[in-house]
């Protein structure tokens, strides 16, 4: 190990690319400690392989003899030569207490060396002898490492202090403050343990979990906090109650506590809804000039040649509020990488209406008419002069657009004046066989129905900046009405505030479903930053829901 460690530095160059790395690894390897670590590694390994047979091994002892033999440096030698003698490499261990009691074969003392981190268990009071119980070992923890403490073995003494009469605060608290080793002394639970096996099962966290704030862990210490849409790594489900996890970006290998799927969903409907989710659709403003408020868009506007056009607003059908038998909790997923030449994920934009959904859409369409496309609605709406069948729109009559309704073809669809619009699944797939990305606005309370396989939708979120941003951004845009409302042109200064709660309501309810949240600030950042989160869409590894890759 020792040459090799020596050559190490001059063969790094082809391997490494960055100055920084170079520096690093060279600080690293040239470490003088790292060298003579390695040496006394090979001087030992030689000595186990020559097997010497050591004259004396306890040289201490003749050494404290000899007057000449007791000065510090050449007490250490002979102390070491001892160590080797002996073969006695593991840190040494406190003699067994002498007053050990009746079921003295059944104790056991361990000793666990804790640095800064936490021991990685927790403890219970038993209902009915009152013994203090390991209740859980948290995976990749320290107390897990050791393979020496058990789930349901009972602790008697930490540190010598007996525990028989301490309630478990009391317990932690003397866990916590002790620092380097700590002595247990414990019965060892004679149930054996069903060996669990190395989850690999992640998950999507589809709301917001804080520890602290929890009323029912049964020790805040051991709770992993997480955030909608983190990636967590389910290391054991042994518990209904509490499962253990670890959040997948970190390098940290203890797993947290984290409620069960199971126990979120109970609690959550034994809460209710809450009180925010009161989402009232409200007409566009476009098909009712009367109306003050923004509601929730409609999609099918935006037409490739005709930008006045293309605004023909309605009520959505397929309104559904909140359902309360999806749960947010946790959702399986798995990476997911686009391969070359496969199909497109559907980009799906939501957002209050006016944040700015269409210009944007527009943006990108006009930066790549090649790559992005858009779908063309249908209509059962009589065909005007100057307009083209799949052009502006499907033209069709109202008994076919019916019958396609019946037959679920479509994912949005509306009344307008007495006309049917709609956007077609098909005119989605028409987009996505052309090897385009379609872009799609839609509302919120449709996206789970586009979560298919099929179409791997990414789901972008437009949010309006703060109130006064929207102020200053928004000074010289105009809600611009379609041809139905003769053109008639607003500024939208007073919708601004409703606007700003839509989107908090949308975010609050549907959040959980969005990939990416842009902020519509300054038009061109926004444009870039999702032009720039779109191609990673393309290109690099997501995580998916785990049902999308089994097609
Ligand atoms: N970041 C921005 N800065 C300034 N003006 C903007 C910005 N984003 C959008 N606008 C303007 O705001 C107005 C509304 O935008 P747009 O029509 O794209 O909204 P929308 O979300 O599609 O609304 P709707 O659902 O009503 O169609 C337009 O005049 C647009 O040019």
């Amino acid at each position: 190990f020792y040459d090799l460690l020596v050559s190490l530095p001059s063969q790094l160059q082809p391997h490494v690319i960055h100055p920084e790395d170079s520096t690093f690894l060279k600080d690293l390897f040239g470490e003088k400690s790292l060298y003579s670590l390695i040496k006394i590694h090979d001087i030992l390994r030689h000595y186990e392989e020559s097997k010497p047979l050591p004259v004396l091994d306890s040289a201490v002892t003749l050494g404290s003899q000899v007057r000449l033999f007791k000065t510090i440096n050449l007490y250490s030698i002979l102390s070491v030569h001892d160590t080797v003698a002996q073969k006695n490499y593991d840190p040494e261990l406190p003699p067994l207490p002498e007053d050990i009691d009746d079921d003295e074969d059944s104790v056991k003392i361990i000793r666990l060396v804790k640095n800064k981190e936490p021991l990685g268990a927790t403890i219970r009071r038993d209902d009915d002898t009152g013994a203090i119980l390991v209740a859980r070992i948290m995976k990749g923890g320290a107390a897990d490492r050791s393979g020496l403490i058990h789930i349901g073995d009972e602790l008697k003494e930490v540190n010598g202090i007996p525990v028989d009469d301490k309630k478990p605060e009391e317990v932690i608290r003397i866990l916590s403050q002790s620092q380097g080793a700590i002595t247990f002394k414990v019965v060892p639970c004679l149930k054996e343990e069903v060996p669990s096996k190395e989850p690999k099962v992640f998950v999507k966290a589809l709301f917001n979990f804080d520890p602290n704030e929890d009323k029912a862990i049964p020790c805040k210490e051991a709770g992993l906090a997480f955030k909608k849409g983190s990636i967590l790594q389910i290391m054991s489900q042994d518990d209904a109650t509490w499962w253990q996890a670890r959040l997948e970006v970190e390098a940290n290998p203890r797993a947290g506590l984290i409620p069960s799927k199971q126990f979120q969903e109970r609690r959550f409907a034994l809460r209710g809804p809450a009180p925010a989710l009161s989402l009232k659709r409200t007409p566009s403003r476009r098909s009712c000039k009367h109306k003050k408020g923004i509601g929730f868009r409609r999609s099918f506007r935006l037409s490739k040649r005709d930008k006045k056009t293309n605004k023909a607003m309605y009520e959505s059908k397929k309104s559904e509020m909140y359902d309360m038998a999806d749960v947010p909790t946790y959702e399986e997923v798995t990476p997911y990488h686009r391969l070359a030449g496969a199909k497109h994920r559907l980009v799906v934009f939501v957002g209050p209406t006016g944040v700015g959904l269409n210009e944007l859409k527009k943006k990108l369409l006009i930066s790549d008419p090649q790559h992005f496309g858009v779908t063309i609605p249908h209509t059962s709406r009589a065909k005007r002069n100057q307009e083209s069948d799949g052009v502006e729109y499907h033209f069709i009559s109202k008994h076919l657009f019916e019958t396609d309704i019946h037959n679920n073809k479509f994912i949005e669809y509306g009344e307008y004046k007495g006309n049917y619009y709609g956007t077609s699944l098909d005119s989605i797939r028409s987009i996505l066989s052309k090897n385009k990305v379609c872009l799609l606005d839609v509302q919120p309370q449709m996206i789970k129905h586009l979560r298919t396989a099929e179409f791997k939708p990414f789901v972008v979120f437009v949010k309006p900046p703060l109130i006064e941003r929207l102020s200053e951004t928004r000074q010289n845009a105009k809600f611009m009405s379609g041809k139905e409302d003769k053109g008639s042109v607003r500024p939208f200064k007073e919708d601004f505030q409703e606007m700003v709660r839509t989107s908090e309501v949308m975010e609050n309810q549907y959040g959980h479903l969005f990939d990416q949240v842009i902020v519509n600030d300054d038009l061109s950042i926004a444009f870039n930053e999702l032009r720039m989160v779109l191609r990673t869409v393309e290109t690099e590894t997501h995580w998916v829901p785990v049902s999308w890759n089994h097609s």
